[in-house]
């Protein structure tokens, strides 16, 4: 069954626990996005992992270097995976994978912006990643993007670890996401975009249920 992750991209504390409180019921993964994670720093991190203990919580550090340093402390703050750039070097996807492993969590490898995307897929999964995100970021989504073709490419590789796929995906795209491949499917825009989050996840949760 694929699991549903909700990117919480707001900068604002409180509104981003609040916009947490209304989906959690409907998603597995609680996304601290990057713009959010830059602003509000450790201190989310730690309510967050305690106001939803039975939720995992993603960090969308995008990682650039220094991978276990800068992972290490936002895996023992209660991030169960945290995410570094293949953009970086393989030394610095070592690093948070060794974090990771040290800490009960995972890694995830962000091919944003990555030319090769299968090459780095590859040694990455030969190296320990957890998980591979096939992410379509907001500028590219803003020139028109979509992560889709990158998803048959990576999925198409058969590789030991799971697939996330980000990048604007909604409730007409997210069923066709998880029948080709994606084990995580990504939800920014469309839920916290929606009149009613809640709803719009809980409906997204039955289409995933579904496919
Ligand atoms: O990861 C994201 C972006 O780089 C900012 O951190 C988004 O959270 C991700 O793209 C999911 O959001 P939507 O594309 O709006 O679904």
């Amino acid at each position: 069954m694929a699991e549903i992750q909700m990117a919480l991209d707001s900068l604002d504390f409180d509104a981003t626990m609040a916009l947490a409180e209304q989906v959690a019921p409907y998603v597995d993964i609680l996304e601290i996005g990057t713009p959010c994670i830059k602003y509000n720093g450790l201190k989310l991190v730690k309510a967050l992992k305690a106001a939803h203990p039975d939720k995992k919580i993603l960090v969308d550090l995008k990682t650039m270097d220094a991978g276990e340093y800068e992972a290490t402390p936002f895996f023992e703050a209660g991030g169960d995976i945290t995410t570094v750039l293949g953009a970086s070097d393989m030394a610095t996807m070592k690093g948070v994978i060794k974090a990771a492993n040290a800490n009960n969590a995972e890694a995830q490898i962000d091919l944003i912006g990555v030319e090769d995307k299968a090459a780095v897929a590859k040694e990455a999964a030969a190296n320990g990643a957890h998980i591979i995100g096939v992410h379509t970021g907001l500028d590219a989504q803003a020139a028109g993007q979509t992560p889709f073709e990158d998803l048959k490419t990576i999925a198409g590789l058969g590789l030991n670890v799971k697939v996330s796929v980000a990048g604007g995906i909604n409730k007409d795209t997210i069923q066709s996401t998880v029948r080709a491949g994606a084990d995580i499917v990504v939800v920014g825009a469309a839920i916290y975009g929606a009149p009613s989050p809640a709803e719009s996840a809980k409906e997204l949760r039955a289409l995933v249920d579904a496919a």
